[in-house]
């Protein structure tokens, strides 16, 4: 506000003080105003409600509510906002007279005239729109086009911006405003009067904030850059690289908030917000809520993208580089149609027109190649063609003896035996016995089971994996019962989404005929029974769907696979990608590039860039910069949007010993504990989990222990990194990961090290110096 020479400069502190209180108390008569309106609003909504359960002809209080949408969501919405939300109305902006027509909403570029440069109109903007009894704007909802030069306006293109300012308020009260004057060079008035200007830091205010365990919305402070994403076309896809801190995260949302607002038909639940850990959508999972959207989107981490399945281990890097890679596709492939086979009866004898007919193993697996042909179809869809082929097979050789039918009254009869033939054969229970054993219904945890033993993914590997990954995959999965239960990684998950697709849903198996006999030993019923059951409990629901637009979280940790499977769920969608190829705990760039191109095939992008970082203050980022050189080499760093003065702290445990590092690490986190008043967090490398979660008993749910995989996304008031060495060796990809440790604090670090990690006189190791 400095650049402003105007009779403000030189006012007293005192008189300031009085501008202040004036423009508080005017934006708090206006918020007096919304709330009234929205009070209204909520007994008209109340009242339409009530009018529709009363008299039921009019229509279900459904199709009422959508005839007057706006109303029942203002009046849900209020019920909210007097307990839960802050800032309700959140922003204004006083604008000049337009005398361009104005596109979009956006404000063309016409220059003011100095001669005049009075306020013409003045709107403000909220978490949703609101209308006076007139139809004039109350509110304007923050994605409405008018809203965007709230966003937009910066003092190089101000537009039709004089004055931007951001209101503070809590509940119904108004606590503070914040201005941007983007026209210093003018003295702009309103309603006669000087314009005031009032600073008071709220930006800097709400970043320096303590965090708690959840996600806040950025509805007030949203920033150009991130505004164009916000905003940008839904087509195609819209792609967002940026370094750690710089919104990401938060933009993804909003413009998961946008594209539902801009067209709510099109995308009303059907939206997918792909998160990478289970973690990370349980901290973003109340934003959406707090800009007014609620079950309209679905926020799933890529470990529950299958319906039935939530991903409960983690592989180590070595096989998760194996399982993500596009490789599994042909092993899997191989998997599926050995798990078919395996234990498949090589015989098959049936009792038919007075001879024991008989298929050798030869036979059958030319019936079996037969059955599979040119192969895509999924296996257990193709059981009723095996069985058909049997059949055949069956005939044939029943009919081996017997001249060719020589008229059409021979081949007639041989048909009506044909079809006698193939009634009897398949009611009968060897038949049936043999069916089931040779073409099972297979399950993908199924065929996961097989791959239990080393020897068997090796045979079925060829070229595919080599001996060693064969060995590791295998163990990964010795976990596993007969049937594939038990506990499956994120990884997995992605398997088995590949292997739904090779197998298909299996058929419903058949109730069999019971035979008297049997039924009065009672025998068949209950095999058939006990049958049935176990394989409904094995099915996994196929309700795959399909999502209308699809945005992606921490994009470069998706593997080939997962970019498969979501790839499966989006095959009319839209897109937003968002990520930090220097934050990628993937190995093989390329390939997931490579990956990611074919599920985009086609599509027109659009790329966008994020500079700032929001998050780290500048102190940490640039210690966070001297792993990001070794990590991605010429990588820019984003710029820190503030400092604090604090220099993250170096702290060393020079004598080896888990218990020399715990105690000290304990210590390091009660220190911060005294520091903040929010959250804490220590992060260390995975396989130290259990260890760090020792560290931190007893010290109450402000602090967490945290793998490194698992800290992606999340961010607390300040962190201990334990083990850097340790976090950077884990895998090929270790020194990103760590810095993604790094980066995670919004006001304090402390790095913790052991002598591993060879820390000098001040306590700082080797990686970092
Ligand atoms: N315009 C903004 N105004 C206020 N706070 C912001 C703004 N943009 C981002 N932030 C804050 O910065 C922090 C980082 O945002 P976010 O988690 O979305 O970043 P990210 O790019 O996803 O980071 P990472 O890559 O490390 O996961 C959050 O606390 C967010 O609220």
């Amino acid at each position: 506000m400095g650049a402003h020479g105007s009779a403000q400069h030189h006012r007293t502190t005192v008189e300031q003080d009085t501008v202040r209180d004036r423009e508080i108390a005017g934006e708090q008569r206006h918020l007096d105003t919304v709330y009234h309106r929205l009070e209204e609003k909520l007994a008209e909504a109340e009242y339409i409600l009530e009018d529709a359960a009363k008299r039921v002809q009019v229509g279900t209080p459904g199709a009422l509510a959508e005839r007057d949408a706006q109303v029942f969501r203002a009046g849900a919405h209020l019920h909210r906002l007097n307990s839960e939300f802050e800032d309700f109305l959140f922003g204004r902006i006083d604008l000049q007279q337009a005398d361009a027509p104005e596109e979009h909403g956006i404000p063309s570029q016409t220059p003011l005239d100095p001669a005049d440069p009075a306020v013409a109109e003045t709107l403000h903007i909220g978490r949703l729109g609101v209308l006076d009894a007139e139809y004039g704007p109350l509110v304007i909802d923050w994605r409405a086009p008018a809203a965007a030069p709230f966003y937009r306006a910066t003092p190089l293109e101000p537009g039709r911006v004089i004055r931007r300012r951001v209101i503070r308020s809590k509940g119904r009260k108004v606590l503070g405003v914040e201005d941007d004057l983007l026209r210093p060079d003018l003295t702009p008035t309103l309603g006669g009067e000087e314009l005031p200007v009032i600073g008071d830091g709220a930006l800097m205010a709400s970043l320096g904030r303590a965090r708690s365990h959840s996600m806040r919305d950025i509805v007030s402070s949203i920033q150009k850059e991130q505004d164009e994403v916000i905003r940008a076309a839904a087509a195609g896809a819209t792609l967002v690289t940026g370094g750690p801190g710089t919104g990401k995260t938060a933009v993804a949302l909003h413009r998961a908030a946008f594209l539902l607002y801009q067209d709510r038909r099109r995308y009303a639940g059907g939206i997918l917000v792909v998160s990478p850990t289970a973690l990370l959508v349980s901290y973003t999972e109340g934003v959406l809520p707090s800009l007014g959207e609620e079950g309209q989107v679905a926020i799933r981490a890529v470990g529950s993208l299958v319906d039935g399945i939530e991903a409960e281990r983690y592989d180590s890097p070595e096989v998760a580089r194996i399982k993500g890679s596009a490789r599994m596709v042909q092993l899997l492939r191989r998997a599926a149609r050995a798990a078919l086979e395996l234990d498949a009866p090589t015989e098959l004898k049936v009792f038919a027109r007075g001879e024991a007919l008989r298929l050798d193993a030869a036979r059958l697996r030319t019936v079996r190649g037969n059955v599979v042909g040119g192969g895509g179809t999924p296996l257990n869809l193709l059981r009723p063609r095996a069985r058909r082929l049997l059949l055949d097979a069956l005939w044939h050789e029943a009919t081996r003896l017997l001249p060719k039918p020589a008229n059409h009254f021979e081949r007639e009869q041989r048909q009506e035996e044909r079809e006698a033939f193939d009634e009897y054969v398949s009611d009968e229970a060897a038949f049936l016995d043999f069916l089931d054993a040779w073409w099972p219904a297979v399950t993908p945890r199924r065929v996961l089971a097989t791959l239990r033993s080393g020897r068997h993914v090796n045979r079925i590997a060829r070229k595919a994996v080599a001996p060693d990954e064969a060995r590791l995959l295998a163990g990964s999965w010795r976990h596993l019962g007969e049937r594939g239960e038990g506990p499956l990684s994120a990884h997995d998950v992605a398997l088995v989404d590949e292997l739904q697709l090779l197998l298909g849903e299996p058929a419903r198996p058949k109730v069999r005929e019971v035979d008297a006999v049997d039924l009065l030993t009672g025998l068949e019923e209950v095999t058939t029974a006990a049958d049935r059951m176990s394989r409904q409990r094995e099915r996994v629901p196929v309700e795959r769907r399909e999502y209308a637009h699809v945005i992606v979280d921490e994009a470069q940790d998706l593997t080939p696979m997962q970019w498969r499977m979501i790839g499966r769920r989006s095959r009319m969608a839209t897109w937003t990608i968002v990520g930090d190829p220097a934050q990628s705990s993937w190995p093989f760039p390329q390939e997931a590039q490579a990956a990611m191109d074919e599920v985009l095939a086609g599509k027109p992008r659009r790329r966008h860039t994020l500079t700032v970082n929001y998050r780290n203050p500048a102190e940490i980022a640039e210690v966070a910069a001297k792993v990001l050189a070794l990590a991605a080499p010429g990588t820019p760093s984003p710029s820190a949007v503030r400092s604090t003065g604090i220099e993250p702290r170096f702290a060393a445990v020079r004598e080896p010993g888990a218990a020399a590092f715990a105690a000290r690490a304990r210590a390091e986190l009660e220190r911060l504990l005294g520091e903040v008043d929010g959250t804490v967090a220590v992060v260390v490398p995975m396989d130290r989990r259990a260890e760090a979660r020792g560290w931190t008993e007893g010290l109450g749910d402000r602090v967490v222990a945290l793998g490194s995989l698992e800290a992606k996304g999340l961010e607390y008031d300040a962190t201990v990194v334990a083990d850097p060495t340790g976090i950077a060796g884990e895998s090929e990809a270790g020194l990103r990961v760590l810095y993604v440790a790094l980066t995670r604090a919004t006001q304090r670090l402390t790095v913790l090290s052991g002598p591993d990690d060879l820390p000098d006189a001040d306590g700082v190791p080797a990686l970092l110096r």
